[in-house]
């Protein structure tokens, strides 16, 4: 396993808004700063769930897209030049006798003074189309997310799901795509109904009640997806350049409920300075708890700043809690 052994002061744990305004302010308040997240994109639940919605409830924001608020927010952070590892679950955190913090990934060692938990929900994990071979060609021509639109320019793109992800993504490909083909197992789709409406009046071709049953392939992709009818015997072949997959996600908490930290209905305990129970760890955004708690994108932005000075104060107790006004740092 790979193992770095720098230690910074702040590792923080998740890269949703909360993680990535952490990880901002820790560099604002002087601090080395390392941000782990599970999935291979930051952004958290904006990222993989809503990237097209609007969002109307951000401080200074009358209406901003989800997937540019997290543009804003990594544009914010890379002023610091945090170090970001992705693609890596935390699964366990020790703390040393020296009181430095080890956390191991899938894949890494890292060392921290203190650590920042903003895991939202949990680690997400896309639900897996399952046929047989599928998970060969993921990361080839099967996706279960999307982190750059223009590479189906021009491609035959079939896309399967029904909720808001589905047909969020199926809007947003069919200007740029040859062709965009939407399988949903229901005539009935889960997404807001504006979406919807502007499906049925898009060239995207909607294939329902069928679902996934075979995939034929090449080497290197996925050439044809068969799909067939639920309850019944037709079925169709579709030529494809790729495949996405918007069955949903699941989230756990997973091996944070073992580190001994105080939980409570999923969430993990804090005060008013953002401490868990275990000194040296802080935790913002959705995964805290306390009385009068409402989870929302604002509030980890307001604990998220708590949360960094706290551990500030922690790895050195000169260093001021109250932190400079941003205005004043900078020319
Ligand atoms: C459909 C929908 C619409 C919403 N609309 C609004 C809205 O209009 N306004 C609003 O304020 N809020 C809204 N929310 C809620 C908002 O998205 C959350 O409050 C916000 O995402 C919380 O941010 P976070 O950074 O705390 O957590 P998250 O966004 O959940 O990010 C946590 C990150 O931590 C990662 N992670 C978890 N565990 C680990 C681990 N062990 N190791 C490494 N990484 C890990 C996860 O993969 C994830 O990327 C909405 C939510 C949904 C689902």
């Amino acid at each position: 396993m790979k193992e770095d052994q720098k230690v910074y002061d702040i590792t923080i744990l998740g890269g949703g808004p909360t993680g990535l305004f952490a990880a901002f302010y820790g560099g604002l308040r002087n601090a080395s700063v390392k941000v782990i997240e599970s999935l291979p994109q930051l952004g958290g639940q904006l990222a993989t769930l809503y990237p097209e919605k609007y969002i109307y409830d951000v401080a200074g924001f009358p209406k901003i897209k989800a997937q540019e608020l997290v543009n804003n927010l990594k544009e914010q952070m890379a002023m610091f030049s945090p170090t970001v590892c992705l693609g890596q679950a935390v699964t366990g955190v020790e703390k040393l006798e020296d009181g430095t913090f080890k956390l191991v990934s899938n894949d890494e060692i890292h060392y921290s003074k203190t650590i920042i938990i903003t895991a939202g929900i949990g680690a997400f994990q896309p639900r897996r189309l399952e046929l047989e071979n599928a998970d060969k060609y993921e990361g080839k021509n099967l996706h279960y997310f999307i982190d750059d639109m223009n590479k189906f320019a021009g491609q035959r793109v079939a896309i399967l799901g029904g909720g808001d992800s589905a047909v969020d993504w199926a809007l947003m490909l069919e200007p740029i795509a040859e062709k965009v083909t939407l399988i949903h197992r229901r005539d009935k789709f889960r997404a807001h109904e504006s979406s919807v409406e502007q499906l049925k009046n898009s060239k995207v071709e909607i294939i329902t009640p069928y679902i996934a049953s075979d995939i034929v392939c090449n080497e290197e992709a996925i050439e044809q997806l068969i799909v067939q009818e639920v309850r019944g015997e037709n079925t169709k072949t579709i030529n494809i350049d790729s495949l996405i997959c918007n069955y949903g996600f699941v989230s756990s908490l997973g091996p944070i409920k073992d580190w001994g930290l105080e939980i409570e209905k999923n969430s993990i305990v804090v005060n008013s300075k953002q401490e868990t129970n275990i000194p040296g760890i802080y935790a913002a955004g959705d995964i805290t708890t306390f009385e009068g708690k409402i989870k929302l994108i604002a509030t980890g932005f307001g604990e998220a700043p708590t949360a960094v000075s706290n551990a500030k104060a922690y790895i050195d107790p000169k260093a001021r809690l109250q932190p400079m006004h941003s205005t004043s740092l900078f020319e």
